[in-house]
């Protein structure tokens, strides 16, 4: 059975006060949840202390990114051994927004996967195209670049170690959100992809979730649909309720 994952994408909001604030509501509301993975993504700078607030709970850590040197001459990066080190168990990696503005390539994306696999974390692999890319007619040639991008090198059992957030680029902080019918297409699509790379047994294991104006008053019907595994919410994360409001009606999914 698929994991249902629901993770909270901070972005570069709120103060560590705030941060540590926050991820207490979190965990004080989501202390009933079961058959859900419930994940929070604070800033670099807030996680050491959001970490000390989740521990203990069902609430896990996750990080915005990572770099993929052990340690070096990187100015302004963050290594895996520092996020683990303070008990991170998801990374988020390739966000469109780094794609977009921060240069990340799906070569980057995939040295960043498999760094994080090597410590044990699990990646978030973002995925996702843009509204000129659908218009034209790209959205899988994109979506097959992307997940063949992340996964090279990565064997079934390393496959299995991943998930996926499928993000429409059009979606991401818009208030536009994929229809159901559209989103579970796209989800669809990408498990063909893993399919074809790892058999259909893999494929059927990897979670999948949806990001983009996820919502409480969406999250049911994106939920609904049998290929979509839970959510990468951003902007309705960053309340305790709203983000919890997303989570209540995926409680007893599991798929
Ligand atoms: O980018 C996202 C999560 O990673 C989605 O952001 P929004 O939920 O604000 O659209």
């Amino acid at each position: 059975m698929r994991k249902i994952v629901i993770a909270g994408n901070w972005k570069m909001n709120k103060t560590v006060a705030e941060s540590v604030k926050l991820a207490a509501d979190v965990v004080a509301a989501a202390k009933d949840i079961k058959n859900v993975v419930v994940a929070i993504a604070p800033t670099y700078l807030a996680l050491a202390k959001v970490a000390e607030v989740v521990k203990g709970s069902n609430v896990k850590l996750a990080a915005q990114d990572v770099h993929w040197e052990n340690q070096g001459a990187f100015t302004g990066k963050v290594s895996a051994d520092m996020l683990k080190e303070i008990g991170v168990d998801f990374v988020i990696i390739g966000h469109s927004e780094q794609r977009s503005y921060f240069g990340e390539t799906d070569e980057t994306v995939n040295k960043k996967v498999k760094k994080v696999q090597s410590l044990d974390m699990t990646p978030i692999i973002c995925i996702g195209e843009t509204l000129a890319e659908r218009q034209g007619g790209q959205l899988e040639s994109v979506l097959t670049t992307q997940v063949n991008g992340a996964y090279a090198g990565l064997s079934a059992d390393d496959a299995l170690r991943t998930v996926i957030a499928y993000e429409p680029v059009w979606a991401i902080g818009t208030g536009v959100t994929a229809s159901d019918d559209e989103a579970q297409q796209a989800h669809a699509f990408v498990r063909g992809l893993l399919a074809q790379r790892y058999g259909e047994n893999v494929a059927e294991s990897i979670s999948i979730q949806y990001g983009g104006s996820m919502k409480p008053e969406n999250a049911a019907g994106l939920l609904a649909q049998k290929d979509i595994d839970g959510g990468l919410i951003g902007g309705a994360a960053l309340k305790a309720d709203s983000f919890l409001g997303i989570i209540t009606p995926g409680e007893s999914i599991g798929k």
